[in-house]
């Protein structure tokens, strides 16, 4: 057994630990040591607290949002400003965020925070990163608010050198803490309550923070860009139009009422919730990929050089004013299709800002916001953020508001994380496709099973592995468009719709008319079928191509028409599951073309499985 040595595979400038590593032969011998198992003395759980083979972190919960705090075993984070270090961990080290965003070691709603001792705002006492499961946002409330207890109760001086220089006011015990973020400042105010001499630490200054208090943050000014936004979210039922206002809270969100998005004031039942998580996630990427919306997302002056500008989620909220007896609920969509279970800090400060602009809050007046848990955990004593406009401020041309949010959070666990050299999938780690997730492209490996492939799907930043073969049932659409529905372990079932990334290099093949009473064809998909490449010459000629399941999937016709063969070891009919596997014809299908080289090709999640929400006949 091997294992690598913290997250550090040298592949990185990694000299200058925050933390002492122990060389790895102290604690795991490798066959050079002609030793290939742990010390025998040593029990797997204190092999595994070893620094030398893993990352440490504290894993923290804002009301239900998860922040899992690095504090050692990180390759270190080169680059003069908290910016620069964020665009370097996102070209150099992005396989150690998904590593402990992703599973197996994280999930679909995992965030993360790493942290930066010393940081370039000369008012800062520390800078911060945070992760998630896309990548690295500006701004991050829920995590600050749990980075303010973390920051008070650690003892760790190397971490976080500047602890040393914080006092709680006499009379409050409250101490103030300032985080650089990427988007900026951010303001931390924490309460705290003396630790009794006799279990001081050396270096600790005699406090802890309060379980039972808010911990509050003032961030970055707020701005409303814009309201009454228009556009239309294609829907699978057909165009939804819908009124939205772009706010900045540190990051930019759409802010949308749920009933825009057709759903109900707010949809906290799971059925009406995946449904509104597809509607936000897609009005995310209307909105994104609209050049017209493109200059309000532009935050002013030049020092950020456009690291700030990109909407991060849409907020669906109640269209409520957050009055204390009536606090507001929203779900914010960020970062694709990832669903904060807090109600989300700098959302709150962006919907504080759109409120204000709308005379619906003043000066001093706290609102009072929840998520889809809040519900439930205000029984357990705080589920609520709130959020205070304080300070009117102006940059540049626009009109902004300081914004303090206060909510609280908690302890969850300790993690140590480690990777053996021999676990591939665990390397960078898996990322299952969500319901209604986006994504702008799929390359298909070239490598495959019988009637199955294994699918690798990335954009920009993302890199979905899928870790099971996947089967893939192409249903022919009337006019030519392709749709694939991918089965995943049996209960997520998204219907792809897939398009040819590359432009078209050959004249289009005749489509054959719809058959009367035919779902229409969906826009995106249409063209899959026109302008496909002459088929290559396929290597296995002669022998039964395991992709011919999907061979000429894209020829235009009606599904009950496909004639079908039967595969060796399979029978005709029989049960429905292995007839989808028997399904192919002449011309190759994109598929096709992705088994003989790695081939990139847009994709979009246009459907998953759900009553009642199927195209009209
Ligand atoms: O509280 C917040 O601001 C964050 N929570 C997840 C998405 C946002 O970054």
């Amino acid at each position: 057994m091997s294992w690598k040595q913290g997250f550090c595979d040298h592949d990185v400038s990694c000299h200058d630990h925050a933390v002492t590593v122990l060389t790895s032969k102290s604690w795991w011998p490798d066959a050079n040591d002609k030793q290939t198992e742990p010390n025998p003395s040593m029990d797997l759980y204190t092999a595994f607290n070893s620094d030398a083979v893993t990352v440490k972190t504290v894993d923290m919960h804002t009301c239900g949002e998860p922040t899992r705090i690095v504090v050692s075993g990180y390759p270190e984070l080169l680059g003069a400003t908290v910016l620069d270090k964020r665009r370097y961990a996102k070209e150099r080290l992005d396989k150690y965020r998904k590593r402990l965003m992703f599973e197996p070691r994280g999930h679909d709603g995992m965030y993360g925070a790493l942290l930066i001792p010393e940081p370039d705002h000369p008012d800062a006492h520390i800078g911060v990163l945070f992760t998630h499961t896309e990548g690295y946002s500006t701004m991050c409330g829920h995590a600050t608010i749990a980075l303010g207890r973390f920051l008070i109760d650690t003892q760790d001086t190397v971490l976080f050198p500047k602890r040393v220089l914080l006092r709680p006011d006499p009379i409050t015990g409250v101490i103030s803490l300032n985080i650089q973020a990427p988007c900026g400042l951010v303001r931390t105010f924490v309460k705290t309550s003396p630790i009794p001499s006799s279990d001081t630490h050396p270096t600790s200054n005699n406090f802890k923070s309060d379980p039972s208090s808010p911990v509050r943050f003032l961030s970055v000014p707020s701005f409303c860009i814009a309201t009454d936004l228009t556009t239309s979210v294609n829907l699978p039922e057909g165009p939804l139009p819908v009124t939205f206002d772009i706010a900045f809270g540190g990051a930019y969100y759409c802010i949308v009422p749920a009933t825009q998005l057709g759903l109900p004031d707010f949809a906290d039942t799971p059925y009406l919730f995946s449904l509104l998580r597809t509607r936000a996630a897609l009005l995310s990427s209307t909105v994104a990929g609209d050049p017209r919306f493109a200059p309000l997302f532009r935050y002013p002056g030049s020092a950020t050089r456009g690291d700030l500008d990109f909407l991060y989620g849409t907020i669906v909220t109640d269209d409520g004013d957050g009055a204390p007896s009536a606090p507001s609920l929203s779900a914010c969509i960020f970062a694709g299709a990832q669903v904060d279970r807090s109600p989300c800090g700098s959302g709150v400060s962006a919907r504080v800002a759109v409120l204000y602009a709308r005379g619906r809050a003043t000066l001093g007046e706290t609102k009072v916001f929840g998520s889809m848990l809040s519900r439930i955990a205000q029984k357990a004593g705080g589920g609520y953020f709130e959020g205070t406009p304080v300070e009117t401020v102006k940059i540049g041309e626009m009109d902004g508001v300081v914004v303090e949010v206060a909510g609280k959070a908690w302890y969850s666990g300790v993690g140590g994380f480690v990777v053996e050299k021999e676990d591939r999938l665990g390397e960078e780690g898996f990322f299952i496709l969500a319901p209604g997730k986006v994504v702008k492209k799929i390359t298909l490996a070239p490598f495959l099973s019988s009637w199955c492939v294994k699918l690798l799907a990335t954009n920009k930043s993302h890199h979905y592995f899928l870790p099971e073969w996947v089967k893939i049932k192409p249903k022919t659409h009337p006019l030519g468009g392709q749709k694939y529905r991918v089965a995943l372990y049996g209960h997520l079932k998204p219907t792809f719709t897939i398009k040819r990334h590359r432009p078209p290099t050959s004249p289009a093949p005749t489509s054959s008319p719809p058959p009367s009473g035919a779902p229409s064809p969906d826009p995106d998909s249409a063209h899959c079928a026109r302008n496909l490449p002459p088929p290559p010459p396929s290597p296995l000629k002669g022998t039964r191509s395991p992709f011919h399941a999907v061979r000429n999937s894209c020829r235009p016709r009606a599904r009950p028409s496909v004639p079908r063969r039967t595969p060796a070891g399979w029978s005709a009919g029989g049960d429905r599951r292995r007839r989808t596997r028997h399904y192919h014809g002449g011309r190759p299908s994109p598929l096709d073309v992705g088994f003989r080289s790695r081939q990139t090709l847009a994709l979009r999640v246009v459907w998953v499985c759900g009553k009642g929400l199927k195209r009209k006949k």
